[in-house]
């Protein structure tokens, strides 16, 4: 495999060369809390993927590689998540590309160089909140080795042949590069993992570093071009900041039960849209809808916009592409039309939108066109935080 670390690894360093077959390389594994969507889960990502990145940067803890956690029975993913195979990062993203930012690999590039294809994890580091996070008044970095009931709730990525030597708990609060002194109790461990990975918080937020890592999150190729042949050929644009749509991110299902303060009504979202078109593209007639809605529920929406003259398109996989790119796949074929729009408007502190957001930064969207959100019926609304781009 091309060692893509070269500029930043001393070659003299044999466990420089990115080798899983490499014995004196040593692997960090994570987890993210079972219930999690699939785009915090890349945030969480980015948070390792930096930390790696930045200490190899430094010359440091040259033979440690990240192992991309599997994606497996996502909550979100209706179609097939009781029957789900554990899918490698390969099947939503181009590895290459992420390799080009950090030293990850894929857990079966490491599984198939397991001749007993048995992996056993020396330590999982379980994180934990602690209690009161502003203890005493702040909120200061901290760890702690907690004793009491511990436990791993997680099912290591749905893959029945890797195994936990032993598991400590950590209550956990600050910055993640602060987990290499969690390491550094166990130094022989070969293979750690830390599970609620999501516990950890950025080192860097908004740094050069981050949004190089996050430009580095290229999709799968399969992906990109079934989304530009839609873009083509429905919403007849060829360019990278498409004129002739605007897209708009309408997330419902549990939004409208646990953050109903926060959505908008079906015909609260109507009245929004086509203010938004009246405002700010007068010549606009094609609205794409990304939305998880119950089709009954979205049916209702795209008629209404009709009776408004709209011409209005959803995504609707064939049974073949749904097969091929699982929902998953298919949630990312949505964010990607959403990304080349004219105009976006997303739903309020949703992930999903936040990940169209920061694409249509990087793609070189005016803000203006990109931090809209949908707003309650009451009218109670501030505009989404702008976290631009920073090259
Ligand atoms: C309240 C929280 O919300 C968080 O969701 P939120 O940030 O929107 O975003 P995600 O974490 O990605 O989870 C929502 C999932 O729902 C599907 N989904 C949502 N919108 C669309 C869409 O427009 N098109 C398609 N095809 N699929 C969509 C998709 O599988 C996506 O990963 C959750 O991660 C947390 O678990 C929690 O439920």
């Amino acid at each position: 495999e091309q060692d893509l670390f070269e500029g930043t690894c001393d070659a003299a360093v044999k466990s420089c060369q990115n080798d899983p077959q490499n014995h004196d390389t040593k692997f960090l594994f994570y987890d993210v809390n079972p219930p999690e969507g699939f785009n915090l889960r890349r945030d969480v990502y980015m948070r390792f993927a930096v930390m790696m990145s930045e200490t190899h940067k430094k010359g440091k803890k040259l033979d440690w590689r990240l192992v991309l956690p599997p994606w497996y029975r996502l909550y979100h993913w209706r179609s097939q998540r009781m029957i789900g195979q554990p899918l490698p990062w390969s099947t939503f993203f181009d590895v290459n590309s992420l390799k080009s930012f950090a030293p990850v690999v894929e857990l079966n590039e490491i599984l198939t160089n397991e001749t007993s294809n048995t992996l056993e994890i020396d330590t999982v580091y379980v994180l934990q909140n602690y209690d009161d996070p502003f203890e005493g008044g702040i909120f200061a970095d901290k760890w702690q080795v907690n004793k009491d009931n511990c436990r791993y709730d997680g099912d290591f990525w749905g893959h029945a042949n890797v195994k936990a030597k032993e598991i400590v708990c950590v209550r956990f609060q600050g910055q993640i590069s602060r987990l290499w002194e969690l390491i550094s109790l166990h130094p022989s461990d070969k293979n750690v993992m830390f599970a609620h990975g999501e516990i950890a918080l950025h080192d860097s937020y908004g740094t050069k570093n981050y949004w190089d890592c996050r430009k580095s999150m290229k999709f799968n190729e399969n992906l990109v071009k079934t989304a530009e042949y839609y873009i083509e050929n429905n919403l007849n644009c060829t360019e990278k900041l498409c004129k002739s749509y605007m897209a708009v991110h309408w997330r419902r299902q549990d939004f409208t039960r646990s953050r109903h303060n926060d959505v908008p009504s079906l015909h609260g979202t109507i009245d929004q849209i086509d203010h938004a078109v009246r405002m700010h593209l007068r010549k606009i007639k094609k609205i794409f809808i990304a939305s998880d809605a119950p089709t009954s529920e979205l049916n209702l929406l795209i008629h209404e916009l009709e009776y408004l003259k709209y011409e209005v398109f959803h995504f609707t996989p064939s049974k073949t592409e749904l097969e091929l790119f699982k929902d998953g796949g298919v949630a990312i074929i949505d964010q990607i039309i959403c990304s080349h729009a004219a105009y976006f408007i997303g739903t309020h502190e949703s992930t999903y939108s936040f990940r169209i957001q920061e694409e249509r930064e990087i793609l070189g969207f005016d803000s203006d066109t990109t931090f809209n959100r949908l707003c309650p019926d009451s009218g109670v609304c501030e505009k989404p935080s702008r976290w631009t781009v920073i090259h």
